[in-house]
């Protein structure tokens, strides 16, 4: 097996009404690198990614060695560097992130030959949604749907004029918690109201209408009313962004990061000022990820 290394992008689900539907690949990657080896090793190179004690414990390695097996095959044992810039359990796609980067190192160690559809199907079964897989595996901005017969529908959108901000608490917030605080049923008022909403959504940013997108972005009735409350600053981050120009402010994923969209070229400068007012957070101006996943066999 040559060496290579993959590279993975943070996700951004929902942004606001496309509950488990859309995602948005953003410019902060996990990274690993990989060569045959004669026993497992994993070196984990940067102080965000969790501990462990065995290899066999690693989710990488546990999500690699499953898709190997899936196919009939056994991973050969690897020394793996894994560095990260995705910060865990925030709402940015870390663990849609880990999971694409499992199933890509045992598609590269095996040799599977998977294709991108099959990937997001072994990518969305593990993840129970396919919103952030889809982004981390295919960038840009996608639209997805699960379907009953566990099929994956995706549209990708790479035609997005704006800044992106993202505003990441100290706090993590763990997805099956922030899901818990969640409706089972919604009724059909609501439905076709949250679906309309989601239709208008996507028509004004194909359209590039950012004012009209902004305005469905924060309209959201699937998710954000029951989970604003598990967000410190919710109400005062979406009003200062929108004084200060935002066309829309959401929960990034399940919280608690949440992300605005700007008009392009104003980013840089808002940051400063919201940096300013809401000092627990970090604010990063962010770009979108219109690659996916990376995998780079060059390696010097
Ligand atoms: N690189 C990684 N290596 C090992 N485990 C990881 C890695 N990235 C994420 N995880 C696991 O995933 C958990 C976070 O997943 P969770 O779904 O709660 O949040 P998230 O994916 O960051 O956010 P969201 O799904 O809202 O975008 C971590 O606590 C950790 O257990
Ligand atoms: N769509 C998912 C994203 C986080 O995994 C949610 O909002 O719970």
């Amino acid at each position: 097996m040559k060496p290579f290394s993959l590279s993975v992008p943070a996700s951004s689900a929902n942004i606001g009404p496309g509950f488990d539907s859309l995602g948005l690949a953003v410019d902060l990657y996990l990274t690993l690198t990989v060569s045959a080896n004669n026993t497992w090793g994993i070196d984990q190179q940067s102080e965000m990614l969790p501990a462990f004690n065995n290899y066999k414990e690693h989710f990488i390695y546990q999500v690699a060695n499953q898709t190997a097996a899936l196919y009939g095959k056994e991973l050969p044992a690897c020394y793996m560097t894994i560095n990260s810039a995705i910060p865990l359990a925030r709402g940015l796609g870390s663990s849609a992130s880990a999971i694409v980067a499992g199933i890509e190192l045992a598609n590269q160690c095996c040799q599977l030959g998977l294709s991108s559809t099959e990937k997001l199907q072994l990518a969305t079964e593990r993840e129970g949604h396919p919103d952030n897989v889809a982004a981390a595996l295919l960038g840009g901005l996608v639209v997805t749907a699960y379907n009953d017969d566990k099929s994956i529908d995706v549209c990708k959108i790479n035609q997005l004029n704006i800044d992106i901000l993202v505003f990441i608490p100290q706090e993590e917030l763990k997805t099956d918690v922030s899901r818990q605080v969640l409706p089972e049923v919604y009724s059909r008022s609501q439905a076709a109201k949250a679906g309309s909403i989601g239709n208008v959504f996507i028509a004004a940013l194909m359209n590039e209408n950012y004012e009209l997108a902004g305005k469905m972005m924060e309209k959201d009735i699937f998710h954000e009313p029951f989970r604003a409350k598990l967000i410190a600053k919710y109400d005062a981050i979406k009003r200062m962004a929108k004084e200060l120009g935002a066309y829309g402010t959401v929960i990034s994923g399940a919280g608690p990061t949440m992300l605005s969209f700007f008009p392009k070229g104003t980013g840089a400068a808002i940051k400063q000022k919201l940096q300013n007012t809401f000092s627990s957070y970090h604010i990063q101006q962010r770009e979108i990820d219109f690659t996916g996943v990376r995998v780079e066999t060059k390696l010097v």
